[in-house]
């Protein structure tokens, strides 16, 4: 396999709804601040060509500490990211040297290889993909508290990081939103409004993101179940 991929993995939030003092990407996991379970599996996929990781301006100096203690070697740089998710994915997209890039969020500790690789393969046939997972339950458009539309389930995906684009592509959707002063809440709704058809690539439901107090419970609940999967 070409290694024609960088990877940006975003950690540079605070966390709010976790409600922890410390950020939650540093929170431990299996021994290991969450942030680095990613990095490690990234760093195992046959196309990456580096690693790119965004944090704090003031955890800068811990992060490239701890990934030196973990020996990651394709992680080429540890950068500054911003006040929002958007504006520290475009400081790491600023050191890409890559054709393609992916975008994955730190605290997305439990993505698997073979989803990396299927939304890799989603992303090189079509030009533009992101890992998803069908919607399970009904969902419903809300007014206040009044029900105003019931989607039609079976259109629904819940959308995962990583997110892979053409490295030109996915600049060109960040430099346009920033200049518009569009802020989205992942990097395919800056391609989308550009008119560039992104994909869904199926992945799994265990790839969650830990955002609420709850999400760590079953991130050690989780962690077991590969254990034992690992063991078997
Ligand atoms: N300014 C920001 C905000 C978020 N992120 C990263 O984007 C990912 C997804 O964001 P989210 O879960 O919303 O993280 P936080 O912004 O930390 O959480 P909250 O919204 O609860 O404050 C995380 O890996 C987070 O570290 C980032 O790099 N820079
Ligand atoms: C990018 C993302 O993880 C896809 O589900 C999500 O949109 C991030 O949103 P958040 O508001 O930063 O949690």
């Amino acid at each position: 396999m070409e290694r024609n991929l960088s990877v940006i993995v975003v950690a540079a939030g605070r966390g709010s709804r976790m409600g922890t003092k410390e950020s939650k990407q540093f929170l431990e996991l299996d021994g290991q601040p969450l942030f680095l379970r990613a990095i490690d599996t990234f760093g195992r996929f046959g196309a990456t060509a580096e690693i790119i990781v965004v944090t704090g301006a003031a955890d800068v100096e811990r992060c490239e500490r701890y990934i030196q203690e973990a020996e990651c070697p394709l992680v080429k740089t540890v950068v500054a990211g911003g006040a929002e998710r958007q504006h520290s994915v475009y400081e790491g997209l600023k050191q890409v040297s890559s054709p393609w890039v992916m975008v994955h969020d730190g605290v997305r500790p439990f993505i698997r290889e073979e989803d990396i690789g299927a939304c890799y393969e989603e992303m090189q046939r079509s030009g533009a993909a992101v890992l998803a997972v069908p919607v399970k339950d009904t969902i419903k458009i809300v007014n206040d508290t009044t029900i105003v539309d019931t989607p039609d389930r079976s259109t629904l995906w819940a959308i995962q990081t990583p997110q892979g684009f053409r490295t030109e592509e996915l600049l060109r959707a960040h430099e346009q939103a920033l200049s518009e002063g569009v802020l989205g809440t992942d990097d395919s709704m800056l391609a989308e409004r550009l008119g560039i058809a992104v994909s869904v690539a199926q992945g799994d439901y265990t790839n969650i993101k830990i955002t609420t107090p709850e999400d760590l419970d079953y991130a050690e609940f989780l962690l077991r179940a590969v254990r034992r999967e690992k063991e078997a």
